[in-house]
């Protein structure tokens, strides 16, 4: 299923194309009819429209900063083009005023031992979406958040420092939770607080599987960051005193809040936080599908809501190819051949099942190469092993499931495969074989290698590509229903004379 959002927003580009090159705005007025009407879930279990109060829409230009930049730093990230919507959900205030950007991480106000953090990660500035983010996000009284802008715009180190700023470091007592979809993200999260409140006496905990001992009584660290399941368990078992909690953050909110994935258990976490006073809901993600758009509204009620969107979505694109497999065995024999291109970089090899991660990782390694294989089913310090050594450049060619589809940040991966597409079916463990088009986004990432960041392959500005694997009808035709939901061509790549194939994806890479 493809997001309407993308699609209107992917024809409002091919209209309004110059004008993103300037410092010309456009407000979004779909964007305006989406946010007006909300949905609420009726006793079946349907959708149906509420109206909630028209929000004031202001938008940043779009100019391209130049000059000021740190060398070394991620300075894609900082000079980027880009449009930022705010919907403030206090219609009285001024939408202009200066409060709401900030150019400096000083003009924030924040403690000189985040700012210490701050500039010893080698931040000079706040990314675009950090310049009207962080002071929504830092202002009190606290209101909530909803953010959608792609991967690699700073999303996290925007939530980060408000869980950071937020926490009373006299106060021995958790204070912040944030959620992920996966143990890995939950890790790399936490490495962004520990590294951002490096030069404070932050206490940090994970609530993800295995981490504890089962008998564990009281977390009194100040951040907790973990998966929904762990996270629910330890506050239904009071391990987790919730009486100081100020934050609750989502990141990956529209996978977070999904009814067929991680809904439920996202939910149980919400309703056990105290009610005895308010507590600030964040939620961040890269896409947001129109039915979970409207349900985070109910779930973060009177956000702030504020969007960042590159011109480049959708239009230009990363670099795709397709790989016409005769059979499904034929997949395993491309990827064995592709072996040495994988490893120039480092690849994420994308597969439906954990059998067939399993599988093809015990072959190839038979065969003499290495790869490494990560899924749910692999107990929790496997995983952490895994990951560590594919971070850490030891394994150059990681296969997986969609486990860890969202979220990683691996700066050298620059090859992704989609052995098998990703389908609806995953999700939500239904019949439907739809192509999966956020998942395939949050794969690969959707723009050229010069915007920020994209999914898991060329962020910051580094070049990616992806190659899809298809092997009969229903395949391509699930390939083509991507194809057009992104607006963008996949390349065919001949699977039978190897040194074409080389030769053009050394290309692409160049
Ligand atoms: N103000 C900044 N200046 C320089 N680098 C930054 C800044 N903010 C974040 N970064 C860096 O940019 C990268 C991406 O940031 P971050 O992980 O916060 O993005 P994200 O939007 O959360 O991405 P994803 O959606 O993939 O989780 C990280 O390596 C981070 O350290």
């Amino acid at each position: 299923m493809m997001d309407g959002w993308i699609t209107r927003r992917f024809v409002l580009a091919l209209l309004t194309r110059r004008s993103y090159r300037t410092t010309i705005t456009i407000p979004f007025l779909f964007n305006l009819s989406s946010t007006m009407a909300s949905l609420e879930k009726d006793a079946d279990g349907f959708y149906t429209p509420v109206v909630a109060p028209a929000p004031v829409i202001i938008s940043a230009d779009a100019a391209t900063e130049s000059g000021d930049k740190k060398p070394g730093v991620n300075s894609d990230l900082i000079d980027s083009t880009f449009e930022v919507t705010v919907t403030l959900a206090d219609q009285q205030v001024d939408p202009n005023s200066p409060l709401y950007s900030v150019k400096t991480f000083e003009e924030l106000g924040l403690h000189q031992d985040l700012l210490k953090g701050i500039y010893d990660m080698g931040f000079s500035k706040p990314s675009k979406i950090q310049e009207r983010a962080l002071p929504l996000l830092l202002s009190n009284p606290p209101t909530n958040m909803i953010g959608q802008s792609q991967s690699g715009t700073g999303k996290t180190a925007a939530f980060v420092l408000t869980m950071l700023s937020r926490v009373d470091f006299t106060i021995n007592k958790p204070q912040a939770l944030c959620l992920a979809p996966s143990r890995e993200l939950a890790r790399q999260i936490m490495s962004v607080v520990t590294a951002m409140g490096k030069f404070t006496n932050v206490q940090t905990e994970y609530a993800i599987k295995d981490n504890l001992p089962r008998n564990a009584t009281q977390i009194t660290a100040h951040i907790i960051v973990g998966t929904p399941g762990t996270m629910a368990d330890l506050m239904r078992r009071r391990v987790i005193d919730l009486s100081e909690i100020k934050v609750f953050v989502l990141d990956e909110a529209d996978n977070m809040l999904d009814q067929d994935g991680l809904g439920d258990q996202t939910l149980r976490v919400k309703n056990m936080l105290p009610r005895t006073h308010p507590v600030q809901i964040i939620l961040f993600s890269a896409t947001f599908p129109d039915h979970v758009r409207a349900y985070s509204s109910k779930f973060a009620p009177s956000a702030n809501k504020i969007e960042l969107q590159k011109e480049e979505l959708s239009v230009d694109s990363i670099r795709q190819f397709y790989m016409d497999c005769k059979n499904a065995e034929h997949k395993y024999d491309i990827l064995v051949s592709l072996y040495q291109l994988l490893t120039i970089g480092q690849s994420i090899i994308f597969c439906q099942h954990r059998h067939t991660a399993d599988r093809i990782s015990a072959r190839m390694t038979a065969e003499g190469h290495k790869v490494a294989s990560l899924h749910g089913a692999k107990d929790a310090s496997e995983r952490d092993s895994i990951i560590d050594r594919f971070r850490e450049g030891r394994d150059k060619v990681l296969i997986t499931t969609n486990v860890i589809a969202r979220g990683i940040d691996i700066l050298q991966v620059n090859m992704v495969v989609n052995y098998d597409l990703p389908l609806m079916n995953e999700r939500d463990k239904s019949a439907d074989e739809r192509p999966d088009v956020e998942t395939y986004i949050h794969r690969i990432g959707t723009s050229p290698p010069n915007r920020l960041t994209t999914g898991r392959t060329g962020r910051f500005g580094r070049k990616g590509i992806s190659i899809n694997f298809v092997h009969d009808k229903k395949t391509w035709l699930q390939m083509e229903q991507i194809e057009k939901a992104l607006g963008k061509k996949i390349i065919r790549i001949e699977t039978n004379d190897l040194d074409e194939m080389e030769e053009k994806m050394k290309k692409a890479l160049k």
